[in-house]
This record gives C-alpha cells, sequence and structure tokens, in this order.
C-alpha cells in the first residue's frame, strides 16, 4: 500500500480585535476541538517589526561565542541558555536529546531582567522587557475571551475568572523563550527515525504564542496520526505577517476538565529545510498564572454541562489541590533530568 503525505492541520485563523461573544466562542470551539488557533496579527497589539527585530536579536545571541552563552546557562529557575541536546522533551521514546539550543527569559521587573544578560542582549533589555509585556498583555486578552466563551459564572469572576490569575499581583513561570535549530551537520549522525529537533510533548502553562518564520516550517501537530503546521495556513497571503499561533497549555485543559485540548507537538527536520538549507528561528511566549493559582475546576455550568468527569487533576492524589509552582516543578525536573 503506498503511504500518503501527511495532510497539513487545518487550524482555523481568528481575528481578535473585538472582545465580543462571537470572536469568544470561535476561540473556544477551535481550542475545543484542535487546540491549536491561528490569531492574525494584524488584529492585535504586537507590531511585526518588533517581532521580526526580536528575531534578529535572536539570530545574534545565537551566532555568539559558546563561552558568552555559558555566561548564562540554564539553572533550575529555567531561565538562561539551553544548549544542542541538553533538554529531552519525549524522556520515554528519545536516545538523545533534541537538536535545538534555546534562551529563557522569566519575567522582568520595572525593565530589568531578573537573570544574567548575555552580553550580546545587555543593550537590548528595555526592547525584550516590552515584547515580554506585548506577550503577557496579548496573553490576558485571550484569557478574557477564553473565560467569555466558557461562559464562567459571573459571581465567581467571569470573564476575569483566568486573567485575575495571570495578573502579576506574584512571581509566575511565565518564559519568552527564543529557539534555534540549526542545519544538522553530518557529523552530528542525526538519524531521523529516532532523532528530533523538539520531541513530542505538551506544554506545560495556560496558554503559549508562536512566533514563526516563513520558509522555517517543522512543526507537528498530533491529531490522530502527526500533521505540520504551515507558516502561513492558506487563507493568510503570504505577503502578510505570519499569523501567531496560539496553543492550549496543560493548565488550561486541567482547569476545563480537558475540554479545551493541550495536543501534543514536535519539531521535525522537514525535507524542505535541508534542500533550502534553513535554519529554523522561533520564539514562544508561555504564559503561566501565578504560582499560588490553584488547579481546580472552573465554575462553569456551560462546562458543568458538556464535561461528565470533572477535575481528574485537581489534587495531587491524596485530597490536596496542587499549584501552578508544584505542576511546573514536576514537569521541568523530568525534561532536563533535574532531581524532584
Ligand atoms: O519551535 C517550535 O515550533 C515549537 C517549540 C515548542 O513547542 C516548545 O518550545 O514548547
Ligand atoms: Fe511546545
Amino acid at each position: 500500500m503506498a503511504m500518503c503525505a501527511p495532510t497539513t492541520a487545518k487550524i482555523p485563523v481568528i481575528n481578535v480585535s473585538k472582545i465580543d461573544t462571537d470572536t469568544a466562542d470561535r476561540l473556544v470551539a477551535a481550542a475545543a476541538s484542535f487546540g491549536f488557533i491561528f490569531i492574525e496579527l494584524e488584529s492585535t497589539d504586537i507590531e511585526y517589526n518588533n517581532v521580526q527585530h526580536m528575531f534578529e536579536l535572536s539570530k545574534k545571541f545565537f551566532a555568539s561565542p559558546r563561552s558568552e552563552k555559558e555566561k548564562c546557562a540554564i539553572t533550575e529557575n529555567n531561565k538562561g541558555w539551553s544548549s544542542m541536546l541538553s533538554e529531552t522533551l519525549d524522556p520515554e521514546h528519545q536516545t538523545r536529546g533534541d537538536f535545538k539550543e534555546a534562551l529563557n527569559f522569566g519575567e522582568f521587573q520595572g525593565g530589568k531582567a531578573q537573570q544574567p544578560l548575555p552580553s550580546s542582549l545587555v543593550d537590548s533589555e528595555t526592547y525584550l522587557s516590552d515584547f515580554f509585556d506585548s506577550c503577557h498583555n496579548l496573553c490576558v486578552r485571550l484569557l478574557q475571551l477564553f473565560a467569555m466563551g466558557l461562559k464562567i459564572d459571573e459571581e465567581a469572576g467571569g470573564k476575569d475568572w483566568f486573567s485575575s490569575r495571570h495578573d502579576k499581583s506574584g512571581p509566575s513561570g511565565s518564559i519568552l523563550r527564543l529557539l534555534h535549530y540549526p542545519i544538522i551537520p553530518a557529523e552530528a549522525g542525526y538519524v531521523p527515525e529516532k532523532d528530533i529537533r523538539a520531541g513530542a510533548h505538551s506544554d506545560y502553562g495556560s496558554i503559549t504564542l508562536l512566533f514563526q518564520r516563513p520558509g522555517q516550517e517543522g512543526l507537528e501537530i498530533l491529531s490522530g496520526g502527526w500533521h505540520p503546521v504551515p507558516v502561513h495556513p492558506e487563507s493568510v497571503d503570504t505577503a502578510r505577517p505570519p499569523p501567531i499561533l496560539v496553543n492550549i497549555g496543560d493548565l488550561l485543559s486541567y482547569w476545563t476538565g480537558g475540554y479545551l485540548k493541550s495536543t501534543v507537538h514536535r519539531v521535525v527536520v522537514p525535507p524542505s529545510a535541508s534542500a533550502s538549507g534553513e535554519d529554523r528561528y522561533s520564539m514562544a511566549f508561555f504564559c503561566h498564572p501565578v504560582d499560588t493559582a490553584q488547579l481546580i475546576p472552573v465554575p462553569s455550568a456551560f462546562l458543568r454541562e458538556r464535561v461528565k468527569k470533572r477535575g481528574a487533576m485537581d489534587t495531587d492524589g491524596e485530597g490536596k489541590v496542587i499549584t501552578a509552582a508544584e505542576h511546573l516543578k514536576g514537569r521541568l525536573a523530568a525534561t532536563y533530568g533535574w532531581k524532584k
């Protein structure tokens, strides 16, 4: 039997310029079926110029000497640089780590980084902080829309139920991450069936924003088989900025008893990459609630009707509700091989 080429994922493209019930319902429907949604960049407050400038900064950092990167190596607070092969997103199936390097920024305070910055980026501190804030603000807007679409009970907080838990009143696990997947040199002995750019995983936070670059495909989502995700979906002209890809993370899935899907995804070397010889650069903003937020079922009649078994994940097995910080600690320990 001939093998069929995998079909491209048909992820909806949504304009979020209005905070209204129509937009909210469309977002929730997409999140409940795919767990992934394209958001038109022009319908957000994020400027394409800034996205492009961020990619220039990313290139500059990843091109800097290894000795410079090592000065800000990642620590157990999840901030800093992780080198090629050091992170294993799918430890059960991978024999080698991910073929990528990454730089994680945690929250900035008063425009200042709370971690050592590499020398290539010290002059860009305010810029990085502003970009972090603009990503956070878009996530808050999306979280309000999700709360509206899920019809969260008014007396429990209604449209602000999620956003009030992401209000920067305390520390959180939010991370802005620059990613670089280099073209793999022959001597690395990359074996396509065994090795991978980013192993299969779901994201750990509430929602993730992903910025991709034209011509640098490679993301795939698991939905009855692996499906490639385009940078420009069919309905978006390639002359326009690539839309922002938003996906649901584990916390929003727990909070909604699995109604919103935290879809498994991975990054592979697409056949086109070896032909064009391009590295892949991407940027992810992982939005997390404040550390103390509890993983309890959201109060919503809409969900009570739709989800039979609620709160599979709301306790640690002994009846104690777990917090966002406790959940994150367990997930990071597994991917970096840190002790729990
Ligand atoms: O680069 C990408 O496309 C995805 C990265 C990713 O899924 C992650 O870092 O969680
Ligand atoms: Fe991811």
